[in-house]
């Protein structure tokens, strides 16, 4: 569509409401209420909205949150959470999307940007590589038995306390594994908006011997039959293990639930919690977490690494040029080299080995990308602990 669309940045409410609507179109959902506008609202950040118009006609959307992300190691980097990203249906493939993800990746001001993919194959061309994915676990309640006592307290909160609480403590405990994300007033305000609808949403928090909140839980009931409800768990933090484990005592006998079901990261330990580990079932596992690494420098910088030999990785970055060159990861850290490389690939793909949920052999195995020495940059970018959010947006 070149010559035609234009990339505009959007400056007042009535352009951001206009800019959800076309959204939501081009996701088969009507536009916003007045209502549904003023939760809307506070999502629309000054400077990150931005839209593809053909003359005065908005065609196409994307906006971003400014946010920050958990990188192995665990330090937070300044992050991009990348959202409303739609084209008018009598518009797409035209090149619509791929000029507003052009102005967007090239004006960010952060070093790093996610996403939740509607499909698949839309992201993967603009150097966004699946890096992190969730499991949905279903537990059987009635036979669901943790051995032993709690070590610490769970109370109820109501919701104006909730509303004032779970930021602080998001805050606070919601930020260690990798993945994980900081959030934004427009996150909270649309959280609670969900919360007040669905009235039977209920939030516990855990405080430990010492009396310190340290973790909280967000649930609701459906589905009654035969006395018995389905709990979904929507919203689930801790900051240690005792206060993980006794929210799952608290959840697993909570009285008339028959089935509880949750996402959790690929590696929560859950099933180890019941003295009958099958009452969990994996029912699916989907990506979560599509990982754009905007500054590559900064973001290879900013994570840790394992114990290997150095490697020098070539990278092509089609949309961000500045990125392309040669660096050597070694325990120590990154630098960029002019020496020959040892793997070559796209930036994509360097995103989907950053936080360790797919691993360099992986990719080489399925001829993603070429190269020697994988075991040892598999070493390097190697973690402890799988990533995940838990944070959707
Ligand atoms: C983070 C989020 O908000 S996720 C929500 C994403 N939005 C949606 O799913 C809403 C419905 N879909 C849409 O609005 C549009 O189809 C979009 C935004 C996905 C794509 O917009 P378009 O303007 O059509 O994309 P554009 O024309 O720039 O396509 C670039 C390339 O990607 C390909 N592509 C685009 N969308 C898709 C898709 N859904 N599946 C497969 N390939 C795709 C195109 O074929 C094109 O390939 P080419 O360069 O080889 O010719």
């Amino acid at each position: 569509m070149a010559g035609v669309t234009e990339i505009r940045v959007l400056t007042d409410e009535a352009q951001f409401r206009a800019h959800t609507s076309v959204f939501r179109r081009a996701m088969h959902w009507g536009p916003p209420t007045d209502e549904q506008w003023q939760v809307v609202l506070p999502s629309y950040e000054p400077d990150r909205v931005l839209a593809a118009f053909d003359g005065d006609e908005m065609i196409g959307t994307t906006q971003s949150y400014g946010s920050s992300l958990v990188v192995p190691g665990g330090a937070l980097v300044p992050h991009a959470a990348i959202s409303r990203v739609g084209v008018r249906a009598d518009y797409t493939r035209r090149g619509v999307l791929t000029a507003l993800m052009r102005e967007q990746l090239s004006t960010l001001p952060d070093p790093v940007a996610t996403l939740r993919a509607s499909e698949g194959r839309i992201y993967g061309r603009f150097g966004y590589g699946l890096a992190g994915r969730w499991r949905t676990v279903e537990v059987d309640a009635n036979r669901a038995v943790i051995a032993g006592e709690m070590t610490g307290r769970v109370r109820m909160i109501d919701q104006d306390t909730a509303d004032k609480l779970l930021p602080e403590l998001h805050e606070a405990v919601g930020r260690t594994r990798p993945g994980q994300i900081g959030r934004w007033a427009g996150w909270w305000a649309r959280a609670r908006d969900r919360k007040s609808e669905a009235e039977n949403s209920v939030t516990v928090v855990h405080s430990g011997p010492d009396g310190d909140d340290d973790g909280f839980l967000t649930y609701k009931a459906s589905g009654y039959e035969d006395f018995k409800h389905r709990m979904s768990i929507e919203d689930f933090e801790w900051a240690n293990d005792d206060a993980w484990r006794d929210l799952w005592i608290y959840a697993s006998r909570l009285d008339l639930v028959d089935k509880i079901e949750i996402d959790v990261a690929l590696d929560e330990p859950v099933s180890w919690l019941f003295e009958d580990p099958r009452v969990v079932r994996t029912k699916d596992v989907f990506d979560e977490i599509w990982l754009r690494l905007v500054d590559v420098p900064r973001m290879l910088q900013a994570r840790t690494y394992g114990s290997a030999d150095p490697v020098v990785i070539e990278l092509r970055d089609r949309l961000l040029p500045a990125n392309d060159g040669r660096y050597r990861v070694s325990p120590g850290g990154v630098e960029r080299v002019e020496e020959q490389a040892d793997i070559t690939m796209p930036v994509d793909l360097l995103g989907a080995v950053y936080f360790g949920d797919t691993t360099f052999s992986q990719l080489a195995a399925t001829k993603r990308i070429a190269g020697t020495r994988l075991s040892d940059a598999d070493a390097l970018f190697a973690v402890p602990q799988k990533p995940y959010c838990g944070t959707f947006f």
